[in-house]
């Protein structure tokens, strides 16, 4: 089977997107991981299926697929790559265009500048809508947040870090680092990831608080390992550090792929994303 694809990527988050309008994509959780594959595939950190969509007012959906083969809730990277994808291959001309996934439906513009800015929704702090299992654990109150003790321990690691807990339609674990070039990314990511507390695993993120308006963020992905950006998790540290009180809206998230900009008005409020969305190369790959 033969099928056209296209290489992107947002803020050095990188992805394979198969347009599912004109070609029928049935792939299995192997194949997923094949195309993901940066040896024996094309290499991704997720993969995206656009397709069309009978909701009202809506053209589109897309589905996102981790390089494990998972298929997910959300994608913020991914988003900002769909928008880019369907206007430049004049798709549609919807300016903001608004899409179906399967975290519900979201909203993106196409700025002047040829970034992309994603309503990406509420932050969901209900422990059973994560999911994370806080039973037995004593949390500490932290501004307007609670912090939470994880314990993580294997043959080499046995430490206790605190997290705030929020999804953003997918689960995401963050921690505060002083220095995020030193963080244990490599060692507590798997650790976190996997944590028999998070049901459906998470992704954990690591932030350096830079200043009330700027942080450096690194990301274990749930599927994927570390990502050089991870648009979810860029909006789940910056609204879990102006809950704890040490930020305020807007945050820049330095990423080592790239900067995204993140504003929050609090409860109630959606989260804005604004990052950059590339088109790298097109391509045909027979499965
Ligand atoms: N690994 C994530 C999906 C991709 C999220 C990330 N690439 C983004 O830009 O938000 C998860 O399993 O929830």
């Amino acid at each position: 089977m033969k099928l056209k694809f296209t290489k992107m990527h947002g803020a050095g988050n990188d992805f394979v997107v198969f347009n599912g309008c004109d070609q029928d994509i049935n792939l299995t959780t192997a194949q997923f991981r094949f195309i993901a594959d940066r040896r024996f595939g094309i290499g991704a950190d997720q993969i995206l299926i656009v397709e069309k969509t009978e909701k009202a007012g809506i053209d589109f959906r897309y589905r996102i697929f981790n390089a494990d083969g998972g298929e997910v809730e959300q994608c913020g990277n991914g988003a900002r790559a769909f928008a880019r994808y369907v206007t430049d291959f004049k798709m549609t001309s919807h300016n903001p265009i608004r899409v179906e996934t399967k975290a519900g439906i979201i909203e993106l513009f196409i700025e002047n500048n040829g970034t992309v800015t994603v309503n990406m929704g509420k932050p969901e702090f209900a422990h059973a809508r994560i999911p994370f299992d806080a039973n037995g654990l004593k949390g500490t109150p932290t501004g307007d947040d609670t912090v939470w003790p994880l314990f993580l321990d294997n043959e080499s690691v046995s430490q206790e870090i605190d997290i705030s807990v929020v999804s953003m339609g997918n689960p995401h674990a963050v921690q505060v680092v002083r220095n995020i070039d030193e963080a244990p990314v490599a060692s507590q990511g798997p650790l976190i990831e996997n944590h028999k507390r998070f049901p459906n695993r998470v992704n954990a993120g690591f932030m350096e608080i830079e200043n009330r308006h700027s942080i450096r963020l690194r990301v274990f992905e749930r599927g994927a390992g570390e990502t050089l950006a991870c648009g979810t998790g860029a909006c789940a540290a910056a609204v879990a550090g102006i809950r704890r009180g040490l930020l305020d809206s807007p945050v820049t998230v330095k990423a080592r792929g790239g900067i995204l900009e993140i504003a929050w008005n609090g409860y109630g409020h959606d989260v804005m994303m604004t990052g950059p969305a590339v088109i790298v190369f097109n391509g045909e790959i027979d499965l």
